[in-house]
Formats: structure tokens, C-alpha cells, sequence
């Protein structure tokens, strides 16, 4: 039987449009942990080169070192004392990210993912649905229209490409509520 410490664990999910606030706010809760004392160990997708390689970097440039990597099993390999794991652009991972988080939590760690909810055509993505579903708490954040102001949950995309990945910021998205999302071009 496990003690109660060993499953002291918990699984934070983020999630929201582009430029929503989701990176600022995983990395507002891992300084508050670092801050704690706690060991902390950060990972990003490897395929996200967008501001850096390595670091996980918000729209506005604010930046906490990560360890990039290719597949979530990876995720495991590190750091038996670690404490907290934040995730960052989980959308991008593969479906055994779940299970990852599930067995960390399940050692007691604290588990904080963030992504995207939806995809530029307003469908879930990636593991992200899973990882809201098994999650203690699920945070969603929404950016500021871009035509008319108000909250918005949909991330517009721009250029004409039907690829569901496609990395880029203001150039090729821009975040929409739902009344422009489905009535400008
Ligand atoms: N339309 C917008 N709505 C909200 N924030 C925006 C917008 N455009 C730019 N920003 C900037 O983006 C920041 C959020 O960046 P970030 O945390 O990287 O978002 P996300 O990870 O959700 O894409 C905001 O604090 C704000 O300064
Ligand atoms: C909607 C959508 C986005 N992407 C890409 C674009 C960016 O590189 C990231 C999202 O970054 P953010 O930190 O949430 O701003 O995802 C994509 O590949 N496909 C899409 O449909
Ligand atoms: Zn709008």
C-alpha cells in the first residue's frame, strides 16, 4: 500500500487560445515554486523553436529555461527529487502525455501543463481534452479580441495553410471571439 505522500501529487492544466496568457502564467507558478524552494524541472516540446530552442519564452518576452524534448516518456527521465514539473505547449506532444503526468502526480509531484485547447479550426488539440480531464484544476485564460475587443477563446489563423501545425505568432494568428471567428474574413 502507498503512503499518502507518495501520492500527494497534482495535475494543473492551463489552457486557452493563442496569446491568452498561458505561458506567463506557467511561468508565474514555477517562480512561486522556485521562490518555495521546491525542485523544479521545466520541459517543452523539442519541435518548438519559435523564440528559442531551449527556453520556454512568452509573447511578451518573459523567459524560464526548459529542457526541450521529443517525446513525453522523456519527461520521466529526470530528476527522481523533483517537485514540480511545468509543461509548456502541450498540444504539440504525443497521446502518452496523459499517462506521464498521471504516473508523476501519482509520485507525488506537482504537474503544471499548459497548451492550447483548440486547434485554428476550433477542434480540441492534441492530448490536451485528456490532460483536462484528468486534471485537479483546469485554468482557462482568454486573450483580447483583436476586431472588437471582447474575450477571445478561438486563435484566428491568417495565411492560407491546412496544416494543424503550423508555428507562428502575429503574423499568421490572431486571437478572436467567437462572433468574429465566425463572421470576418
Ligand atoms: N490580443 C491580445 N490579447 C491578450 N494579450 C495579448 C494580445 N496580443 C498580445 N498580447 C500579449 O501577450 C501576452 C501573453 O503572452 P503569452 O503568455 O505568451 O500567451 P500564450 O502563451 O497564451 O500564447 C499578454 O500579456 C500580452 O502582453
Ligand atoms: C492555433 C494553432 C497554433 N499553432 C501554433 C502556433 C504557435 O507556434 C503555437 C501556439 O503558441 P502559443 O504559446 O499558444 O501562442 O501553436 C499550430 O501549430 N496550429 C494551430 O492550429
Ligand atoms: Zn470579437
Amino acid at each position: 500500500m502507498k503512503r499518502k505522500s507518495e501520492l500527494g501529487g497534482s495535475i494543473e492544466v492551463i489552457c486557452g487560445s493563442m496569446f491568452s496568457g498561458k505561458t506567463e502564467e506557467l511561468i508565474r507558478r514555477l517562480r512561486r515554486a522556485e521562490i518555495a524552494k521546491l525542485q523544479v524541472e521545466i520541459f517543452k516540446p523539442k519541435t518548438d523553436t519559435r523564440y528559442d530552442e531551449v527556453a520556454v519564452v512568452s509573447h511578451d518576452l518573459n523567459s524560464i529555461p526548459s529542457t526541450p524534448v521529443d517525446h513525453s516518456s522523456a519527461i520521466l527521465l529526470y530528476g527522481s527529487n523533483t517537485q514540480v514539473v511545468g509543461i509548456d505547449e502541450a498540444q504539440f506532444f504525443d497521446d502518452e502525455l496523459p499517462d506521464v503526468c498521471v504516473k508523476l502526480a501519482n509520485k507525488g509531484v506537482r504537474v503544471i501543463v499548459a497548451g492550447l485547447d483548440m486547434d485554428f479550426t476550433g477542434k480540441p488539440f492534441g492530448p490536451m481534452p485528456a490532460l483536462m480531464a484528468i486534471a485537479e484544476e483546469v485554468t482557462k485564460v482568454q486573450a483580447v479580441c483583436v476586431r472588437c475587443g471582447g474575450p477571445a477563446l478561438y486563435s484566428y489563423r491568417l495565411i492560407e495553410n491546412t496544416n494543424k501545425v503550423l508555428l507562428g505568432e502575429k503574423e499568421s494568428y490572431e486571437p478572436r471571439c467567437r462572433v468574429c471567428y465566425h463572421t470576418s474574413e
